[in-house]
Order: C-alpha cells, then structure tokens, then sequence
C-alpha cells in the first residue's frame, strides 16, 4: 500500500487540495444502468450475476466509470453505497440476513479498491437517514426528527466500514436535518472508527434544508469542544446547487476558520423525488474555475462534484485546483 491516512495528509499537507470523484449514480445512469430504485445506484451489485458471470456488462460499466473519474484526475474515490443502509438493502432486496449485507458491502469495497489500486483513498459513502425515504431534499424527517433512531439505521454500514481496511475515511452524504448532524457527532470512536466528514444538504437560500443556519451548525460543533470525535475530519456541502455552493463554504469557513471543508455540488438540476429524474432548471452562472477558486479561499480541502457531474466536470475541477492549489 502506498498510500498514507487521509487524515494525516490533509494535516501534514495544510495546503494542499485534493480531488474527490463526480456523481457516481447518475453516471452510471448515462451509462444504461437503471438507478431508479428504492437502493439507487447499489442496484448492480445486488445481482448475484455482477458478482459470478465474468461478463457481466454492469461489471464493465462501474469499472469504466472509476477509470474515467481517475482518467480525469481524481484522488479519492467513493464506494457506490449511498442507498445501501440495512434497512435499503433487506426491505427491497433479496438480501434479508446481517450476514449477507456484510458480504455484500465488502464485496463492494473490494471491487472499488480493486478498480482504483492502492495509491488511491478510498471513501466508504454512506447516505442519509433521509434516503430511504427521498427526503434528503427537504429535510422533513416527519413530526419527531429528534425522537429518530438513527444509530440503528446508520449501525450496520458503519460496523462493516469501521471494520474494512480498504476504506481510508467515510463519508455521510447529502445530511438534511439538524438532529440527524446532533446524532452523527454524539458517536464517539467506538461507533465511528475511522475519518470521517459529513456532507450537509442545503437549501439555494443557504439554510440547511430543515431550515437550521450554517451558523447555527457551526456554534453547534464549537460548543462540543474536546467531547468531539477526533475522526471527525472535515465538514462541507454535497448535492447542493452549482451556482450557490460557494456561498454554502464561506459561511461554514466563517463560523469554523480551522476546520478542513469539503465540497461537491450537483451540475445544478433538481431532483424530481416522485419520477426519480433530474430535470433541468436554469443554467450554471459560473465556471468551474470561477467556484473552485472560491471554495479554495474557503478553506476547502477536497473537492468534486455529486449528482449529474461527471469525468469531464471532475477534469475541469483538476484543473483549477491545479491553477489555485498550492501543492
Ligand atoms: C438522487 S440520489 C442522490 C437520491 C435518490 C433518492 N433518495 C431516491 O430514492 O429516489
Ligand atoms: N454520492 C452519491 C449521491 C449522493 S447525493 C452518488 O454519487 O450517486
Ligand atoms: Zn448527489
């Protein structure tokens, strides 16, 4: 292996920026695979054919699509894992049994680390709550979002990533709710036991989309002081519109100068939760050189792109990190 801990390079490394993958499932989408089901883009990998027929098709394109998002310079790379909680995966599949979600899971990360090589970090993805249930766009967690156990929905993909040494960090995406962030960050490293950052869902008026300021999250952590988990790494966006995502990384930069952020907007299209399709709304106002830049003077330390981005997204994002990044 010759990579080192993502944490450590990110301290030792106070400069440098590094590259994160695009929209894993809708570019796997683009390439014929169906996401649009209730495990989204874990769907391939639920096929026993994916794992025992060598020539498996979907197996072509998922490896086709991390070496076009390598091809295009990325550094980190994340599993296809967003909507494969327990609950996702045993409610809607044909895997029912701990035992098999566990096989399954690691049979994904080995593949992914199988298509990146070793030189690469690799980021256990998982989802939020908000997922299963398509409200990761809103926020709305129902009538008691703080009475949720989201320990039991997040415990089994966290014990399996704790536990999978290809995995160099995990990755809680697109977190729409302030209580689901309250419960993330009580758990302490016996929960999560490797690096990990958490990507906030907010609104284009930058609020979270359950309505809490980024100011309000960012007091929030400061006030947990030394009670923080030390594997807590970086903080940031994912899945939230192009155009406005800049602003999303000043605020947060504002309130937690020190903290390492993370961003990757979607291309700027919304998502229509009933037919399961992005649907176009209005144009990218800015470049990706225009953003990076911006993310860069905001203490963003990884960046890519989430839904509806791809390899050529991510090139362009090389790119400007390569122009405004100090290496
Ligand atoms: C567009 S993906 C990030 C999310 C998909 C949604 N949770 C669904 O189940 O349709
Ligand atoms: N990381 C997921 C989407 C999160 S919104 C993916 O790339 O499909
Ligand atoms: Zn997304």
């Amino acid at each position: 292996m010759t990579r080192s801990s993502i944490k450590e390079y990110l301290n030792s490394n106070p400069e440098s920026v590094l590259v994160l993958d695009g929209g894993q499932g809708t570019e796997l989408e683009n390439r014929g695979i169906k996401v649009a089901n209730p495990v989204w883009s874990t769907i391939p990998f639920v096929n026993e054919s994916f794992w025992t027929d060598p020539a498996s098709k979907d197996r072509e394109i998922v490896k086709g699509m991390y070496q076009d998002f390598l091809a295009s310079g990325a550094q980190a790379l994340m599993t296809v894992t967003y909507q494969a909680s327990f609950k996702s995966v045993s409610e809607n599949t044909r895997i029912k049994t701990l035992e098999d979600y566990d096989q399954l899971l690691s049979r994904i990360v080995a593949f992914a680390r199988e298509c990146i090589g070793d030189d690469k970090w690799l980021v256990g993805c998982i989802g939020a709550w908000g997922a299963h249930t398509c409200s990761e766009f809103t926020g709305d967690y129902g009538a008691e979002p703080a009475k949720i156990d989201y320990l039991a929905y997040f415990r089994p993909q966290l014990s399996a990533f704790n536990a999978n040494k290809e995995l160099d960090m995990i990755g809680f995406e697109t977190i729409p709710n302030f209580n689901e962030i309250k419960a993330i960050l009580s758990w302490d490293t016996s929960v999560i036991s490797k690096p990990f950052f958490i990507g906030l869902s907010v609104h284009d008026n930058g609020e979270l989309r359950d309505g809490t300021s980024l100011r309000k999250i960012g007091e929030y952590i400061k006030s947990l002081g030394p009670k923080l988990n030390p594997n807590f790494t970086l903080l940031g966006v994912n899945c939230v519109s192009f155009n406005h995502s800049h602003d999303m990384v000043k605020s947060l930069h504002e309130v937690l100068p020190d903290l390492p952020l993370i961003a990757y907007p979607n291309s700027g299209e919304v998502y229509d939760t009933v037919k399961k399709v992005w649907t176009s709304k209005g144009s990218q106002t800015k470049t990706w050189d225009d953003i990076v830049k911006k993310y860069l003077d905001n203490g963003a330390r990884i960046v890519g792109g989430c839904c509806r981005t791809s390899p050529r997204d991510i090139k362009e994002i090389r790119t400007a990190v390569d122009n405004y990044g100090k290496q």
